[in-house]
C-alpha cells in the first residue's frame, strides 16, 4: 500500500513549548486513522502541520514524497472550530460552494448548473438538503458540522482531516456522518481526531495515540497500559475492537 503521508522525526514548538516531540507516523493509502489523546495532547496541531499550516520545528512531513506544498494530491480539512459573522448573509447552499473556490478564483464567481447539482448531491449524501437555502448563523452546531463535511467532500479530497467531526452531533446524526465517512474511505484516505473513543472504534481500521509522543499506532486494540500512558490516568473504553474495560469495575476501591 502507498504511502500518502510521512512524518518523520517530528517536533513542533510553540514559542519554547514543545507540543509535538519525535513523531514518526506513516498515513497509508485506504487508511482511517483515528488519533485519539487528551485536550491539548497536539492532535490539532498535528493536522496543522499535515496541511502546512505550521511549519515543522524539526523534522518533516512529505506528501506522496513532496513537501505540503508541492503535493499534488487534495487535502480536505474540516476544522474543529470555525470563526464567522453570525450575521453574514448567506446561505448554506453558498457556503459549500465556496468549497470550489480557490486563491486564483476567489470572487466574482458564478457557479456553473453542474457544479450547483454536485453541492445539491453532497448534501442529500449528508443529509442536509432542507437547510439548503437557511442562513448560515441560524443553524446548530451540528448542522454547521455538517455544512462544513459537505463543502470539504465538494472539493472531491484524496485525503481528508477532519478534527472531531461530530463533536455537537447527536448519536442518530454521528452514526450518519460515520457511515457517511466509512463509504468515502473506499475512495479516500480519511484521518480524523476524536475523543469518542468507543463509537468510532467500529469504523477506524488504525488508531494513533497522541500525547505530546505518539503512544501508540496501529490495528484499534489497546492495552490498558497504553492508555494509561496516554491519558495519565485509566480511562474507560467502552469499545468494540478497543478492550472493554481499562478501568477498575466502580467499587473495587472498596474491596481493595
Ligand atoms: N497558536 C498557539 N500558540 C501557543 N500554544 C498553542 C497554540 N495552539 C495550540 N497551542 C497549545 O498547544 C497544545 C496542543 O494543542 P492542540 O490544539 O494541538 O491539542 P489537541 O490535542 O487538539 O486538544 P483538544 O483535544 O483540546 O482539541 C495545547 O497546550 C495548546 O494550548
Amino acid at each position: 500500500m502507498d504511502t500518502i503521508v510521512q512524518i518523520k522525526d517530528l517536533s513542533v514548538f510553540y514559542e519554547d513549548i514543545c507540543v509535538l516531540e519525535n513523531i514518526n507516523l506513516n498515513i497509508n493509502e485506504g487508511d482511517f486513522l483515528g488519533i485519539i489523546g487528551p485536550n491539548g495532547g497536539g492532535k490539532t496541531t498535528l493536522l496543522k502541520t499535515i496541511l502546512g499550516f505550521i511549519a515543522p520545528s524539526e523534522g518533516s512531513i512529505s506528501i506522496q514524497g513532496n513537501s505540503n506544498f508541492h503535493s499534488k494530491i487534495k487535502i480536505g480539512y474540516v476544522p474543529q472550530h470555525t470563526v464567522f459573522d453570525r450575521n453574514f448573509p448567506i446561505r448554506v447552499l453558498d457556503v459549500i460552494l465556496m468549497g470550489l473556490l480557490n486563491n486564483k478564483n476567489l470572487f466574482l464567481r458564478r457557479f456553473s448548473v453542474k457544479e450547483k447539482e454536485a453541492a445539491l448531491c453532497v448534501m442529500e449524501q449528508v443529509g442536509i438538503s432542507e437547510l439548503k437555502n437557511r442562513q448560515i448563523g441560524q443553524l446548530s452546531g451540528g448542522q454547521m458540522q455538517k455544512v462544513l463535511l459537505s463543502r470539504t467532500l465538494l472539493q472531491k479530497p484524496d485525503l481528508i482531516l477532519l478534527d472531531e467531526p461530530t463533536a455537537s452531533m447527536d448519536n442518530a446524526s454521528r452514526t450518519r456522518i460515520y457511515e457517511i465517512i466509512k463509504a468515502l474511505n473506499k475512495e479516500i484516505t480519511i484521518v480524523t481526531v476524536t475523543h469518542d473513543t468507543s463509537f468510532i472504534s467500529s469504523y477506524i481500521k488504525t488508531i494513533a495515540c497522541l500525547n505530546k509522543k505518539l503512544f501508540y499506532h496501529g490495528e484499534p486494540a489497546l492495552d490498558e497500559a497504553v492508555v494509561e500512558q496516554v491519558y495519565g490516568c485509566p480511562i474507560e473504553l467502552l469499545a468494540h475492537g478497543i478492550p472493554h474495560r481499562v478501568l477498575k469495575e466502580h467499587g473495587d476501591e472498596q474491596n481493595v
